[in-house]
C-alpha cells in the first residue's frame, strides 16, 4: 500500500478540509529506498523465466518520472546488476538445465525510440528503422539486427554493447537521465528433441522496456534540444497513459489511440511483440502476457504531481487483466516433408546404431584384449611351465646320467679293489711258497753246519756220522720259481689296476665336480613341490644306490680278509717258530760258551720256558684280535663309506641325505679317492692287504744268499714297477715291496728277503738293485734281530708304512730252536752276547746285512742290560698302521 500524501495541504485550513489531495494506492509489492536490485528482481521478474521456457510471454517495464531511477533498476550497474541481467542469467541457467530433452533457440533485438525515431542499439550504424506494416497489418521494424544464440555471455556483452549506444543527456533532474524509450527483446524458442509428425513448438517473448522518463521543464530545465527530446517523451507517454486508461476502462466501449506515437504503434503492431500487451489488454483483458510493471515515483515533496500521475497510472493498469495461454505452434508437416523425416529418423537410428556399435566394439575389443591377455598370459605360464619343466627334465636327466657314471666307476674302483686284493692274496700265497722253501733251505743249511761242525769237534765219530759230506742242495724248486715268476706278474698287474684306479678316480672326482654345479643350481631351479618331490626321491635312489654298492664292496673286502688272513696267520705262524729257533739256539749258544747272561734277561728267558703255551695262545688271542679289530673297522668302515662323497666339513652330509644325493667328494687332494675319505677305508685296505712279515733266516753260509734272494725279490718286483712313471707311488701292493726307499726316518723295519738271484733277469739288474738296496738301507732303519732289541720295547711304528716288514735275522747261525739238546756252536763263530760288534760283518760266509752304520748291531751290539733284556721278546711285533695320514693310529698286538 502507498500512501501518497499532499506536501501543500494545510490541516488547519478548514475551507479546504474535504479537498484533500492525499490518496492511498494498493499494489502487489511496494518497495523503499532501502530495496536492493536483488529484492526488486526475485519480488517482480524473477517469477517469470519459468513460463518464458514453458512458452509464456512475458513483459517487465519502468515507468515513472525522469530521474527516479527507471534506468537503474532495469539496468543496473556493474556492482548491482538490474532486471536486464538477472533475468538473462536465469534464463540461461534454466535451459541449460532442460537442455537434454529439449533444443532451445534463443534471439535478442534492442532498440531505441528517441525523438519518435527507433535505433537499433544492436547495429545503430544501420540509422533509423522504419515501422511497416505487412499484408497482415503487422507493424514491422525493417531492418532491425536479431541476434541468435544460447550464450548468456555473449547477449551481456551485446546488451552492455546497446546501452553504451543509448542516447542518454544530463538534465537538470538527472544527470544520465535517458531520452528514448529501450526495447530489449528476448526471443525463446522452444522444441523437443523426439521429432515426430506433429512436432510441438514452443515460442515465447520477454519483453524488457526502460522507458524514458515523463519531465516537466520547469524541473529539468532543458533548453533546445533536450526540451525538445521531453517533448517527444511526454507525448509518447502521454500516448500510452491513454491507451492504459482507455484499456482500464470498464464499460468496454473503450478507444484506444495508438497512433499517436510510435511507441503506442510499435507495441502493437511489432509482431515480436504481442500486441497483449496493449491491444490485447483491451481485446481479452487477459492478454497473453505476464505483464510486469515497475512504477518509479520519487519521495520527495516537489515530485508529488509527477508521483501522483505515476501511482494513478500504476492503478490503472492493476486493473488490466490479462489471459496468459502458452505460445504453442502444432506443427503438421506435409507429406513431402515425411521424406526428409524419414531420412532424419533414419540417419538417428543408422548413428545410434553406429553408437552402439562401436559401444559393442569397443566392448569386444576390451573383452578380446582381456581374453588374449588372458590367453598370453596362459601361453606364458604354459611356455614358462613347458619351460621349466624341460630344464628340469634336463637337469634330472643331467643328474641320473651323473648318478649313473658315479655309479659305474665305483663298480669298476670296486671290482678293480677286489682284483687288487685277489692280487695281494695270491701274492701272499707265492710269498709263503718262497719262505717255506728258504726257511727249509735254511734249516738245511744250519744242519749241515751243525753236522759239519761235529764232525769237526770230533773226527773219529765224524766218519761215522752218515750227515752229508756237501752242502744242501739249493738250487730252487720248479714250484719256488714259479712263485716268483707269478709274484713279478702280479706285481705288474697290481701296478696296471693302480694306474687304472688312477685314472677312474680322476674320472670320478670330474664326475662329482659336474654334480656339485648340478646340486648347486637345483635349489634355485626347483620351484614347485612335485619337483622337489621328485629330486628327493631321485637322490633317495641314488644314495641306495651307493649304499648297495658300498655294501658289496665291503663284502667283497671282508672275504678278501678273511682269506687274507689264513695267510697271515700261516706266516706268523712261521716266523713264530723262527722266533722259537733263534731263541733255543742262542741259548744253546750261550750254554755252550758258557756266557754270561744277565739276570734280568735269565728271568726272561726262565719265563719264557714255564709258558711254553702262553706263546701259541697269544698268538691265537693275537689273529683273534685282528679278526675282530678288522670286522669292527670293516663296520665303522661301512659308517664312513656311506658318507662317501659327502662333504666331511659342517656334517652337511646328514643334510644332503635328506635334501640331496651325497655325490661331492670331500675337497681333499690325494686323500680325495674312493674308499680313502676316511680313515676307516684305507685302514681297511691296509689290513686287508697286510702282508705277513717276511722270514728271512741268515744261516752261515746261505744267509747271504737268502737275504740277496729275498731282497732281490723285493727289487725285481720294485723294478719292474720301476720302470713305470709311477713307480716311485707307495700304493697298494706296489708299496708293499718298495716302500722303504720313503722312509725318512729311522724306523724299525724288517728288511724283506731277497730272492732276485733266481729270479729271471735278475742277474742283469743285481748291480743296480744292490746298489738301490744300500741305498734304501742307508736311508732305512733295518730292523734284525738285535734290532728289535736295539729299538728297546718301543711298538714297531709303521704309520707312514702300511706294511710291516719283519725281518729277524738271527746273528748267529742256529741250529732248530728245538728242545732237545743243542751242539754246542764254535766260540769263535758266534760272539759271545756282551760284544758290543755284532758278528755279522766278522762273519766271512756272513753277508753285510746292516749297511747303515747307524744301524743298532746284532745282538753283540747291544752292551748294555737293559738293551739285552730286549732279546726276551719272544714273539713278534704286528703292527697295523691304520692310518696313513695324520694322527697315526697305531694297533699293536
Ligand atoms: N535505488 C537507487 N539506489 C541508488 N541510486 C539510485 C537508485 N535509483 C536511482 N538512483 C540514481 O538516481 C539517478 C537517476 O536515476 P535514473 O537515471 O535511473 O533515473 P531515470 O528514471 O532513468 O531517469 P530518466 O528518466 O531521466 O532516464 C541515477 O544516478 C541513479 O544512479
Amino acid at each position: 500500500m502507498v500512501v501518497l500524501m499532499d506536501p501543500g495541504e494545510d490541516p488547519d485550513d478548514i475551507l479546504r478540509a474535504h479537498r484533500s489531495r492525499e490518496k492511498t494506492y494498493m499494489f502487489d509489492v511496494a518497495f523503499d529506498c532501502s530495496a536492493s536490485q536483488e529484492e526488486v528482481y526475485r519480488a517482480t521478474t524473477k517469477g517469470l523465466i519459468e513460463g518464458l521456457i514453458s512458452g509464456y510471454n512475458a513483459t517487465v517495464f519502468a515507468y515513472g518520472p525522469t530521474g527516479c531511477g527507471k534506468t537503474y533498476t532495469m539496468l543496473g550497474t556493474d556492482r548491482d546488476p538490474g532486471i536486464y541481467v538477472q533475468t538473462l542469467n536465469d534464463l540461461f541457467r534454466a535451459i541449460e538445465e532442460t537442455s537434454d530433452d529439449m533444443q532451445y533457440s534463443v534471439s535478442m533485438s534492442y532498440l531505441e525510440i528517441y525523438n519518435e525515431m527507433i535505433r537499433d542499439l544492436l547495429n545503430p550504424a544501420s540509422g533509423f528503422l522504419d515501422l511497416r506494416e505487412d499484408f497482415k497489418g503487422e507493424i514491422q521494424v525493417a531492418g532491425i539486427t536479431e541476434v541468435s544464440t544460447i550464450n548468456a555471455r555473449e547477449i551481456m556483452e551485446l546488451l552492455m554493447k546497446g546501452n553504451k549506444q543509448r542516447t542518454q543527456e544530463p538534465t537538470a533532474a538527472n544527470q544520465t537521465s535517458s531520452r528514448s524509450h529501450a526495447v530489449l527483446q528476448v526471443a525463446v524458442r522452444q522444441q523437443s528433441r523426439c521429432r515426430d509428425v506433429l512436432q510441438e513448438v514452443r515460442f515465447a517473448r520477454l519483453f524488457m522496456i526502460d522507458l524514458a522518463g515523463s519531465e516537466r521543464a520547469s524541473q529539468t530545465q532543458n533548453r533546445g534540444q533536450r526540451l525538445k527530446e521531453g517533448a517527444h517523451i511526454n507525448r509518447s507517454l502521454l500516448a500510452l497513459g491513454n491507451c492504459i486508461n482507455a484499456l482500464s476502462e470498464k464499460n468496454g466501449n473503450k478507444y484506444v489511440n495508438y497512433r499517436d506515437s510510435k511507441l503506442t504503434r510499435l507495441l502493437k503492431h511489432i509482431p515480436q511483440i504481442p500486441s497483449y500487451l496493449l491491444f490485447d489488454w483491451q481485446d481479452s483483458l487477459g492478454g497473453n502476457s505476464r505483464t510486469v510493471m515497475i512504477a518509479h515515483i520519487s519521495p520527495a515533496s516537489l515530485a508529488f504531481e509527477e508521483s501522483r500521475n505515476t501511482l494513478t497510472y500504476a492503478d490503472r493498469a492493476k486493473s488490466i487483466r490479462t489471459r496468459v495461454k502458452k505460445n504453442l505452434l502444432n506443427v503438421s508437416y506435409h507429406i513431402a516433408q515425411y521424406t526428409s523425416i524419414i531420412a532424419d529418423l533414419r540417419s538417428e537410428i543408422q548413428r545410434l546404431k553406429n553408437k552402439i556399435s562401436e559401444q559393442a566394439d569397443r566392448q569386444t575389443s576390451s573383452s578380446t584384449e582381456h581374453a588374449d591377455i588372458r590367453h598370453v598370459q596362459a601361453q606364458v605360464q604354459a611356455h614358462t611351465s613347458l619351460q621349466s619343466r624341460e630344464e628340469m627334465d634336463q637337469l634330472r636327466e643331467q643328474l641320473i646320467q651323473a648318478f649313473r657314471q658315479q655309479m659305474e666307476i665305483r663298480k669298476t674302483l670296486v671290482e678293480l679293489e677286489n682284483c687288487s686284493m685277489e692280487i695281494q692274496s695270491d701274492t701272499s700265497k707265492h710269498l709263503l711258497t718262497i719262505t717255506d722253501w728258504e726257511q727249509e733251505q735254511s734249516r738245511r743249511a744250519c744242519k749241515w753246519q751243525a753236522e759239519r761242525r761235529k764232525e769237526s769237534a770230533n773226527k773219529d765219530e765224524s766218519e761215522d756220522c752218515e750227515s752229508p759230506e756237501t752242502p744242501p742242495d739249493t738250487a730252487e724248486t720248479e714250484e719256488v720259481t714259479r712263485a716268483r715268476h707269478s709274484l713279478v706278474t702280479l706285481m705288474g698287474e697290481q701296478k696296471r689296476i693302480q694306474k687304472k684306479k688312477v685314472v677312474l678316480e680322476r674320472q670320478f672326482r670330474e664326475l662329482r665336480e659336474g654334480a656339485r654345479r648340478l646340486e648347486e643350481l637345483l635349489p634355485r631351479r626347483v620351484s614347485s613341490d612335485e619337483q622337489r618331490e621328485v629330486l628327493g626321491l631321485l637322490c633317495k635312489v641314488h644314495e641306495l644306490e651307493i649304499e648297495n654298492a658300498e655294501m658289496q664292496s665291503h663284502t667283497l673286502l671282508k672275504d678278501n680278509l678273511i682269506r687274507q688272513k689264513n695267510y697271515v696267520v700261516q706266516r706268523f705262524e712261521q716266523h713264530r717258530h723262527l722266533c722259537d729257533e733263534i731263541i733255543q739256539q742262542q741259548r744253546q749258544f750261550i750254554n755252550d760258551h758258557k756266557l754270561l747272561v744277565p739276570q734280568r734277561l735269565q728271568q726272561l728267558y726262565e719265563m719264557y720256558c714255564r709258558e711254553p703255551d702262553y706263546r701259541s695262545m697269544d698268538r691265537a688271542v693275537a689273529l683273534d684280535k685282528v679278526s675282530i679289530c678288522t670286522l669292527r673297522d670293516l663296520e665303522s668302515d661301512q659308517e664312513s663309506v656311506r658318507t662317501l662323497g659327502s662333504d666331511p666339513q659342517a656334517g652337511h652330509s646328514t643334510t644332503r641325505r635328506h635334501t640331496l644325493p651325497p655325490i661331492l667328494a670331500p675337497p681333499e687332494g690325494d686323500s680325495n679317492r674312493v674308499f680313502k675319505n676316511s680313515p676307516h677305508p684305507r685302514r681297511l685296505r691296509h689290513t686287508a692287504v697286510m702282508t705277513p712279515p717276511p722270514i728271512r733266516i741268515n744261516g752261515l753260509g746261505s744267509q747271504e744268499g737268502s737275504s740277496l734272494r729275498y731282497s732281490h725279490l723285493s727289487h725285481s718286483v720294485s723294478s719292474h714297477l720301476d720302470s713305470s712313471p709311477e713307480s716311485s707311488s707307495e700304493t697298494g701292493a706296489d708299496a708293499l715291496l718298495t716302500c722303504r726307499g720313503h722312509l725318512d726316518t729311522p724306523r724299525l723295519r724288517l728288511p724283506v728277503p731277497s730272492l732276485g738271484r733266481d729270479v729271471p733277469g735278475g742277474a742283469l739288474k743285481e748291480q743296480d738293485f744292490q746298489a738301490r738296496r744300500r741305498k734304501r738301507r742307508s736311508r732305512s732303519f733295518e730292523v734284525t734281530g738285535q734290532a728289535v732289541m736295539a729299538q728297546g720295547l718301543g711298538p714297531l711304528d709303521s704309520s707312514s708304512d702300511p706294511h710291516l716288514h719283519i725281518s729277524v735275522q738271527p746273528t748267529v747261525p742256529t741250529l732248530r730252536p728245538q728242545l732237545r739238546p743243542q751242539p754246542r756252536p764254535q766260540p769263535r763263530a758266534f760272539p759271545p752276547l756282551t760284544r758290543a760288534k755284532p758278528p755279522l760283518n766278522t762273519n766271512p760266509t756272513g753277508p753285510p746285512i746292516m749297511a747303515s752304520g747307524t744301524s743298532p748291531g746284532p745282538l753283540g751290539h747291544q752292551g748294555s742290560h737293559k738293551r739285552k733284556a730286549h732279546l726276551r721278546l719272544p714273539q713278534p711285533l704286528l703292527h697295523i698302521s691304520n692310518v696313513p695320514t695324520g694322527v697315526p693310529r697305531t694297533r699293536k698286538h
